[in-house]
């Protein structure tokens, strides 16, 4: 049985969260953190989750972390750098999904797993991170001159863009070039009045409605196209991809790792 802590518990995927733990028999929810401020505090988690089983009120995210043996974090990156500092200060392994993280948050983050066991994937659903290593099978297969463009759709509430997973799909295929990502990425054509590279990554984002999360991988020249897509159909998919790693990781030894080592994909 892994107990277990989540963060952002009142969020869209705290809430998935919650449904998966439950789901999982050799789970259980042993805090739902809000924010000392949230108006959930302290009211049962079963306002929010009919179905859920135990007796379990929102706590305060200010205490109490040695409650669980794995924290699992999808909030955003300065709650997740907070409640990183509990968990290295309290020393649990600790699963993060948060996206939009900066170079220096992530160097944090690297720091931490110095500390402790931490799983920090920008998906936690086995379909993209299949389609990780597909992309750097067609980036090393086919020919040098095939324009590579990421396209990604979101609900409208999503706030960073591109998508955490449009990026790491960009950086499985720039390794997989030998190019540094930060130089073929392009994030907007509006100002570049030239024809399209082929040493470039260019990037698309759409945010509309309820979209769970859609990611296409495109790789076309004259007379082909190649278009490698995943889409999610429900949070429930990463919820329960996360509760996986907080199982996995529960007994590892301090370090970094990601759901492709989870999943055994590496
Ligand atoms: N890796 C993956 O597989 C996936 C990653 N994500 C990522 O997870 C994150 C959350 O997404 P989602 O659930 O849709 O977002 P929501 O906005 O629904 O939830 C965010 C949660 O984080 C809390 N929060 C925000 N800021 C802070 C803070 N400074 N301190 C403490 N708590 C804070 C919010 O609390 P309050 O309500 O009080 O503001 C809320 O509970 C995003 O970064 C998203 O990209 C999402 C899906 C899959
Ligand atoms: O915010 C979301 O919803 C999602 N975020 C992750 C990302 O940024 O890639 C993963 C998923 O696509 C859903």
């Amino acid at each position: 049985m892994t107990k277990i802590g989540v963060f952002g518990a009142n969020g869209r995927m705290g809430q998935a969260l919650i449904e998966a733990v439950e789901i999982e028999k050799e789970a259980q929810l042993a805090a739902a953190f809000v924010r000392s401020s949230s108006p959930f505090l302290d009211t049962p988690v079963r306002a929010l989750q009919p179905a859920h089983s135990s007796e379990l009120a929102f706590a305060d995210e200010e205490g109490g972390v040695e409650r669980a043996e794995v924290l699992i974090d999808f909030t955003l990156p300065q709650g997740m750098l907070t409640h990183l500092q509990s968990a290295v200060e309290s020393k649990i392994p600790m699963v993060i999904g948060t996206t939009g993280l900066t170079e220096a948050e992530m160097d944090q983050l690297r720091e931490a797993a110095k500390t402790i066991p931490i799983v920090f994937a920008r998906n936690f659903s086995v379909g993209v991170n299949l389609l990780l290593n597909l992309v750097q099978t067609a980036a090393t297969k086919l020919a040098d001159e095939m324009d590579i463009e990421i396209f990604e759709a979101h609900h409208r509430n999503k706030i960073d863009a591109p998508s955490g997973t449009a990026l790491a799909i960009g950086e499985a295929i720039a390794e997989a070039k030998g190019w540094d990502h930060d130089e073929v990425a392009r994030y907007d054509r509006s100002n570049v009045h030239e024809a399209k590279s082929q040493d470039e990554i260019g990037y698309s984002v759409l945010r509309a409605g309820d979209i769970v999360g859609e990611h296409t991988a495109y790789f076309a020249t004259m007379g082909e196209r190649l278009e490698l897509t995943h889409k999610a159909a429900s949070r429930l998919t990463f919820a329960s991809g996360a509760v996986r790693a907080a199982q996995w990781l529960k007994n590892k030894p301090v370090g970094l790792y990601d759901m492709q080592d989870v999943l055994g994909l590496k």
